[in-house]
């Protein structure tokens, strides 16, 4: 590939191998082929036309063609289902701790710093440049409890150029040892963050109700989230079933619910635009109950093995029909990629397999799925992200093999070693909406 030097609020081309899913069981590979990009929307995909086509056909002039090298090829972006922003300090740090012990000791201290705008900006402003750069496209962060630092938090990534979700986090409770917030407060200053994100008519970045779990949040303060997603018609997001004591700890407080996702069906918090981090631990019945709703897990291989709460099964999640994504959880998880959790996802799945004989393990083609078009749906986003079809954003990465031993550049060579052996030094140019966000030299 020759340096490019496009102009992006022009229509431009990109030439050469085209990876994307349409579903969950195998990967689209089109070679020779060509994606047109009008005002950061896909406009066209298809066979590769001649150079004077593109200029005479669809207006496109030599200056604004990437031309990718047989080593290379363009996929869509990765999308992290759950990530917490402020806990990127602690990435890689306290795993001698399982997750209630974890977030007293390391998790919630940290978290109260965030009316420091200072360090908030400061932290903030690392993890999205991190994130970006490992080619996530679209992001779902949980923020903190406060307000300002919430929005400092949207307006940096609408800045950086990340899409995604941010959530002011709700604690009512004790349970948080001193970092909660009074019920009234809670709920005034999530209407307060969903209405100034609205306002913002930010095409990039959208509000998401975060009650932070059922440990965190009592009935009150959960009904009244529900209220309110149901109000101005927003996402949610919480945890779920991540550890055996936490699903302990939430039987005592909650004795008149049949289960942890009935915690939060009794809330209304259950939607076809709620996604429930982790669900390592949940029953069949529960796992209807999602179903029935539309509600979809952010899978978190890297934190579900750091805080040892368990091998999530997620062949058992898509056999009944829940939507499935993937999450960093940065900081339970050590990494803010998303290609370093689809190794993490394959490793889990095997070591699920090794346990329960009886279930096929992922392949690196579902992986990739649950990583791009998997998490859009998971997200409630197929319609503007998660592959390569018109109409949809431009959120895509190009990713560039030839620094690795190639026997042959065989796309599927290309892929595979990607999913296995790749990491964000192999994804040169990052785009979201049509615009750069990330362009390596080679
Ligand atoms: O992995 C996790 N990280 C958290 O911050 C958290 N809060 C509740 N449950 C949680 N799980």
């Amino acid at each position: 590939m020759e340096q490019w030097n496009l102009e992006t609020s022009e229509p431009f081309a990109v030439m050469g191998t085209v990876v994307h899913s349409h579903h969950s069981k195998s990967i689209n590979i089109l070679q020779n082929h060509v994606i047109i990009v009008h005002d950061g929307k896909i406009q066209h995909i298809g066979m590769a036309p001649s150079l004077q086509e593109l200029k005479e056909v669809h207006n496109i002039s030599e200056r604004q063609i990437i031309q990718l090298s047989p080593s290379q090829f363009i996929m869509p972006g990765l999308i992290d289902t759950h990530i917490h922003a402020p806990q990127y300090p602690n990435a890689g740090l306290g795993y001698d701790k399982t997750l209630l012990e974890w977030l007293e000791t390391y998790t919630f201290p940290l978290e109260k710093q965030y009316g420091d705008l200072v360090h908030a900006q400061n932290v903030y402003k690392h993890v999205v440049r991190h994130s970006l750069n490992s080619g996530t496209t679209t992001a779902c962060y949980f923020a903190t409890i406060h307000l300002e630092s919430s929005l400092l938090l949207v307006d940096l990534m609408t800045e950086l150029g990340q899409r995604g979700f941010v959530g002011k986090v709700n604690m009512n409770t004790c349970q948080n040892k001193g970092y909660n917030e009074k019920t009234e407060q809670s709920v005034t200053d999530t209407e307060i963050f969903i209405k100034n994100v609205l306002q913002r008519k930010n095409q990039l970045v959208q509000p998401i109700i975060t009650p932070r779990f059922a440990l965190s949040c009592d009935s009150i303060l959960m009904k009244k989230l529900g209220e309110l997603a149901k109000k101005y018609n927003v996402h949610i997001q919480t945890h779920i079933s991540e550890n055996l004591g936490e699903i302990e700890a939430v039987k005592e407080i909650f004795p008149d619910s049949k289960h942890y996702a009935d915690v939060y069906d009794k809330a209304e918090l259950l939607t076809k635009k709620t996604v429930l981090a982790h669900g390592v631990w949940l029953k069949d019945e529960e796992i209807k109950l999602l179903v029935s709703r539309g509600s979809s897990v952010s899978h978190c291989p890297c934190s579900n093995t750091n805080l040892q709460s368990g091998l999530c099964n997620v062949r058992r999640l898509l056999e009944a029909g829940v939507k499935v994504g993937l999450g960093t959880d940065v900081s339970g998880g050590h990494t803010p990629s998303i290609l370093d959790v689809m190794h993490s996802a394959l490793d889990t799945s095997i070591h699920v397999f090794f346990q329960h004989k009886n279930i096929i393990p992922l392949t690196y083609h579902e992986v990739f799925y649950l990583a791009t078009l998997g998490g859009a749906e998971a997200l409630a986003l197929e319609n503007e992200v998660g592959n390569l079809m018109p109409g949809k954003q431009f959120d895509a990465l190009i990713v560039d093999m030839s620094s690795h031993y190639l026997l042959n550049s065989e796309p599927e060579t290309l892929v595979q070693k990607f999913v296995y052996c790749g990491d964000d030094r192999n994804i040169i140019s990052v785009f979201v909406g049509g615009k750069i966000v990330k362009k390596t030299k080679i």
